[in-house]
This record gives structure tokens, C-alpha cells and sequence, in this order.
């Protein structure tokens, strides 16, 4: 579970961008953060893994293990082994273009093997069989020795989520996954998060501008504006009048 507390962010030149945050996020939801450019979505969503810290309040995380992480306090070896449990995607792919997909998805595993094996691009059996895995989830297996940058933008972003899912992290945050790409390409997507979401029981989180994929595909919808929740419920509780609330009066 990850909950927040009385959150409040104020950036160095003094922009106050989160306000008053409370909000309880259980594990395995779908959410999608919703609001317009500059309401804080990207901001909140990167105080999960402390990418950004926050100015007061609390942010805890409870793992499914009952382990407990206090966000504030969290730095140095305790902060790198929370984030190996936090899978980050972005609208851009970042995978390495001249790379095979499979290399790409064995490679996000980097960070939690021994440092003389990542060097030397040294993987064990059963690595290679789980990166493998992740591929299949996703229905990539016949791109596996495809260099990645020859794929279309979908795929692309698809290899990205096979290379977070293969970090096996409870929790995925992603900052605006589908923007880059057309809609056909973007509800695929969003088909595929929704069934890791289901699958693997992963917790994800989503900054979206698509107010239509986010009501189709995700469980819990959060609106911000100008920096405080306005809106969280259910997509079948979003009314007009909501968006209204949510995007101002032009909607
Ligand atoms: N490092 C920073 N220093 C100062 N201000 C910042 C910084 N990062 C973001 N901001 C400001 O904080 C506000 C919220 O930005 P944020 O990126 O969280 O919004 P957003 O809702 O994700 O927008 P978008 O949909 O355009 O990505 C904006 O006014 C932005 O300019």
C-alpha cells in the first residue's frame, strides 16, 4: 500500500505543486492520474520512488512482504533497494536501439546482479528463461532477436514494459506511457498494462491525457488540479461535470 499524508511540494523557485495530498493506494489497483499540463501529475508521481522529495507530509509504502518504507527518510542503500521494487516507464522507450529486444529485456536486470557479470553481459539460465517470460506475456517472442530500434513506437513501449515487468517490481509508475503514439497503438498498450495489472498483480500507476483510455482500462481515476486531488473514484462516477472540475470550464 502506498499512502500519502498531508503531502505538500513546493519547488526551490517557490511553485507550490502539490497540495494537501491524502490518498491510500492499495496493491494490484490500476490508477490513472488525470489533469491538465502543469497540475503536478508528473510530480506526484515521481515522489513514489523519491525521484522527487517531498517539501512536508508522509509518504509510506508497505510492500506485500509487510516490509515498510518511510519515503522522507529513505536514502543510501534502503532508497536503491525500494526502487528495484519500482518499476519507471516514461513516454520515452529508453530501450537501447542497436540492441536485440531480448538484450534489452535481460539488461534491465543490471541493477540487481553482480556488478562483474553486468560488465561482461553475463546471465544465468534462468534469467535468460524469465526475460523470455516477460516477452511472451507480451507476445514479443517472435521479435526476440529483432534490434529494437527497428520495431514501431507500440512495440517499442511494449519492450519497455517487458523490460520493467521483467525487474519483477510490485509497483510500476508511468509518466504518460501512450502520449507518443497513435490510438490504435496506445490502447494496445493499455491492454497490455491491464493484463500485467491482472496477471502479475503489479500495482500501477499511470499519468494519462487520455481521458477515454484512462476510463476504459483503469480501475481508479485521480484528477489534480493546480496541485490538489479534485476528484478519486471509480471511471463510471466521471461525469461531465467532473471533467469540468477536473480541466476547467472549456471541457
Ligand atoms: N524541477 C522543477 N523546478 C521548478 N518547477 C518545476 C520543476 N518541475 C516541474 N515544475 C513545475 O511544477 C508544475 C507541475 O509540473 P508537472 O510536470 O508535475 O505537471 P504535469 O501535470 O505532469 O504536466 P504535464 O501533463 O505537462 O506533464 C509546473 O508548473 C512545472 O513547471
Amino acid at each position: 500500500m502506498i499512502k500519502f499524508q498531508n503531502v505538500e511540494k513546493i519547488w526551490p523557485n517557490g511553485k507550490h505543486v502539490l497540495r494537501n495530498i491524502n490518498l491510500e493506494i492499495n496493491a494490484g489497483e490500476f490508477v490513472a492520474i488525470i489533469g491538465l499540463s502543469g497540475a503536478g501529475k508528473t510530480t506526484l508521481l515521481k515522489t513514489i520512488n523519491k525521484v522527487n522529495s517531498i517539501s512536508s507530509g508522509n509518504i509510506d509504502i508497505t510492500m506485500n512482504s509487510g516490509k515498510k518504507y518511510e519515503i522522507s527518510k529513505l536514502k543510501g542503500k534502503n532508497l536503491r533497494e525500494l526502487r528495484t521494487q519500482i518499476g519507471l516507464m516514461s513516454q520515452e522507450y529508453n530501450n537501447i536501439e542497436k540492441q536485440t529486444v531480448f538484450k534489452n529485456v535481460l539488461s534491465s536486470k543490471v541493477a540487481q546482479i553482480n556488478i562483474f557479470r553486468a560488465i561482461i553481459g553475463y546471465f544465468l539460465k534462468n534469467e535468460k528463461l524469465k526475460a523470455l517470460e516477460a516477452l511472451s506475456k507480451l507476445n514479443l517472442l517472435e521479435y526476440a532477436y529483432v534490434r529494437a530500434g527497428n520495431l514501431s513506437g507500440g512495440q517499442q513501449q511494449r519492450v519497455a514494459l517487458a523490460r520493467t515487468i521483467n525487474q519483477n517490481p510490485e509497483i510500476i509508475i508511468a509518466d504518460e506511457p501512450v502520449s507518443a503514439l497513435d490510438p490504435i497503438l496506445a490502447n494496445q498498450v493499455m491492454e497490455d498494462f491491464k493484463k500485467i495489472n491482472k496477471e502479475l498483480k503489479m500495482t500501477i500507476i499511470i499519468n494519462i491525457h487520455h481521458v477515454d483510455l484512462a476510463l476504459k482500462y483503469c480501475d481508479r481515476i485521480i484528477g489534480l488540479k493546480d496541485g490538489s486531488i479534485v476528484y478519486d473514484g471509480k471511471p463510471q462516477n466521471i461525469s461531465k461535470e467532473v471533467l469540468k472540475i477536473i480541466y476547467g470550464g472549456n471541457y
